[in-house]
């Protein structure tokens, strides 16, 4: 585990990645590194539960945004409570797992993809059924509901665009708009998307949101719900295939 903090890795990494452009052979930053973030009601990675006292507020435009794209799916009241966001470099793997809670499954999970295109494999309820390959490309929003909440499904790889034509349009300029109060959008600096869409350029970011208690349960007594993930493996090229995710910070050991 990497002795570096967490915190601010935005702060810490843009202006290293302005000055030398992070180019072949200079250290990696830590934006460089993240592999993924909890939001929310944060997973554990060891225990494998999410704890009521281990949360910190959830995105208020990641839950608006949410909140609609489940009510246009048939899933009114959808409240968002704890999110993974999932940052595949070109050489990043998620290994097959199953996304489980024994609080509750009726809720839809909602998977937002941006930037490169990965092939994402969604399997049956056993890990060794025969599994469906398809594209998830920038943009696409899959909802996992039903029967299809509780399927094997993984990320094997990460297809790189051909240099020149690496971002998809609507990644590839900055909105200019106004941002009015109620938008989900907010305007970002110039320097700051810069660094974006260079990031964007080699990297694919996901973002799965999920209703952690249905409405009006509450965490047992016993504290932890017990969630817990089946084996949720990430590697990278050159590190040990079924390397289990630690617990926080989100960064894969340098190899
Ligand atoms: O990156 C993806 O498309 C899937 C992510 C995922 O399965 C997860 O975070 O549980
Ligand atoms: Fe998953």
């Amino acid at each position: 585990m990497s002795s570096e903090e967490p915190e601010n890795i935005w702060k810490k990494s843009i202006d290293v990645i302005r000055r030398k452009g992070c180019g072949k052979g200079e250290p990696k930053t830590l934006l460089e590194k993240l592999r993924w973030v909890t939001l929310g009601y944060h997973y554990d990675w060891n225990s494998k539960t999410y704890s009521p006292d281990h949360f910190t507020p959830f995105p208020e435009e990641l839950h608006s945004l949410s909140h609609k794209v489940a009510a246009a799916c048939g899933f009114p009241g959808f409240n968002a409570e704890a999110g993974i966001l999932n940052y595949y470099r070109s050489d990043s793997s998620l290994g097959i797992h199953i996304d489980e809670s024994k609080l509750d499954h009726t809720r839809p999970l909602l998977s937002f993809s941006f930037g490169q295109t990965a092939v994402f494999l969604l399997c049956g309820t056993k890990r060794e059924d025969r599994p469906t390959a398809m594209f998830m490309n920038s943009g696409d929003i899959m909802v996992m509901s039903g029967p299809s909440r509780l399927l094997y499904h993984a990320v094997p790889c990460i297809i790189s665009a051909p240099a020149g034509n690496m971002l998809p349009p609507c990644l590839g300029q900055r909105l200019e708009t106004e941002a009015q109060d109620d938008d989900i959008i907010q305007s970002v600096s110039e320097e700051d998307w810069d660094v974006c869409s260079w990031y964007m350029q080699t990297s694919r970011v996901n973002v799965t949101v999920r209703q952690v208690l249905a409405s009006g349960q509450t965490f047992p007594s016993s504290q932890a719900s017990h969630l817990s993930t089946d084996s949720c493996e990430k590697s990278e090229k050159g590190t040990p295939k079924n390397k289990k995710r630690k617990s926080k910070p989100g960064y894969e050991l340098d190899t």
